[in-house]
């Protein structure tokens, strides 16, 4: 099914329209419709340099994908076409190109015919947990052949759900040798506009894949569990879910805009005698921050295992 594309514009195309095909998407087009509104009240706003991404690709190779992408994100107005099992043509379209599936599937989706030819000069964004960029850039151009000037350059970036509402913490892994400066912008200017933005070197890419791209499920147990003692306490259900979302927010805020070390914050709280500091050694008693980061730290080991081909790689382990 496809809608009229702007001819002008840049395309950006999605190798599985999942959870975060969607958010991805949705986020970007919600920051272009912002910018929009904008420049048609201050033309002056828009920066000149700004990429023209307009045109948008959602491939799946589930049909039930198609209505989905086009509930979440019909009402934005962007062009918008959807594909199923047809990645090779979403791909000839692309001026850049997000994989999306699960990392178990990239062969698949690359290795299909026409599809190195299809990548060609373009830049191909894999935000596949596990997967690393030289796994991606050998399966293409196995021991470097047919890599020429004009290969298609992979980036791996890890973001997270809060992409859909543009609270996103995307890691974008360093490029070397660097991405051309167009290249760079359009990268830069997709993650940017749906989030936070850190660039760090690949090394660190399974750590940043179990802090920002598992961190939302891991803070949504929190806030579920303080919500949940609301209601336990008495607190309506829909009242205790907002006042503990709202209450994880406020903190937030204080650390990325005030700056503020947790420990310090956390000791401004605790009035002496008063009830935080009974609530916070109740948590130490629960292990709360052992257990916290052995998630994350569980969190990373497995990320680092499902590019691998390892099975079990969520095994018990001590
Ligand atoms: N979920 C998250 O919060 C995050 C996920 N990631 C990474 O993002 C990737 C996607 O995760 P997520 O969105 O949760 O996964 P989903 O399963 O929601 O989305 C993947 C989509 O790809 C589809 N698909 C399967 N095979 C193909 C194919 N051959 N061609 C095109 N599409 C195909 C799937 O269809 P079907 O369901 O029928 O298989 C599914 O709709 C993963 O690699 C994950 O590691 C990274 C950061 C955060
Ligand atoms: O659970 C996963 O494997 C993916 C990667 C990060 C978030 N979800």
């Amino acid at each position: 099914m496809a809608s009229s594309q702007d001819s002008n514009g840049l395309t950006l195309t999605v190798l599985g329209s999942g959870t975060m095909g969607i958010a991805i998407m949705g986020g970007v087009m919600s920051s272009l419709a912002s910018a929009r509104t904008a420049s048609t009240l201050s033309p002056s706003t828009t920066p000149a340099d700004t990429p023209n991404l307009s045109n948008f690709i959602a491939c799946d190779a589930w049909a039930g994908a198609e209505p989905k992408v086009r509930a979440a994100l019909g009402h934005y107005n962007f062009p918008l076409t959807t594909f199923t099992n047809a990645n090779l043509q979403g791909v000839q379209k692309a001026d850049i190109v997000l994989l999306s599936c699960k990392p178990h599937i990239f062969k698949d989706i690359l290795g299909e015919d026409g599809m190195r030819e299809a990548l060609r000069g373009k830049v191909l964004v894999s935000i596949l947990a596990g997967v690393t960029q030289e796994q991606i850039e050998e399966f293409l151009y196995p021991n470097g052949e047919g890599k020429g000037d004009d290969a298609c350059r992979v980036v791996r970036v890890m973001p997270n759900t809060a992409s859909f509402v543009r609270e996103s913490m995307s890691v974008i892994q360093t490029s070397t040798p660097p991405l051309k400066p167009e290249q760079h912008k359009l990268v830069e200017f997709i993650f940017s506009s749906i989030g936070r933005v850190v660039t760090l070197p690949p090394a660190l890419m399974d750590i940043s894949t179990a802090l920002c791209g598992s961190g939302p499920a891991f803070f949504a147990l929190v806030l579920e569990a303080a919500a949940d003692a609301g209601v336990a306490m008495g607190l309506p259900r829909a009242e205790a879910q907002i006042m503990a979302a709202q209450t994880m927010r406020g903190t937030t805020g204080l650390v990325l805009e005030g700056g503020e070390h947790p420990a310090i914050l956390r000791d401004k709280v605790s009035t002496p005698g008063g009830c935080t500091i009974g609530g916070l050694l109740a948590l130490e008693e629960g292990g709360v921050r052992g257990a916290f980061s052995r998630a994350v730290r569980e969190a990373t080991c497995v990320a680092s295992q499902l590019g691998q081909g390892v099975k079990n790689v969520n095994g018990t382990r001590h």
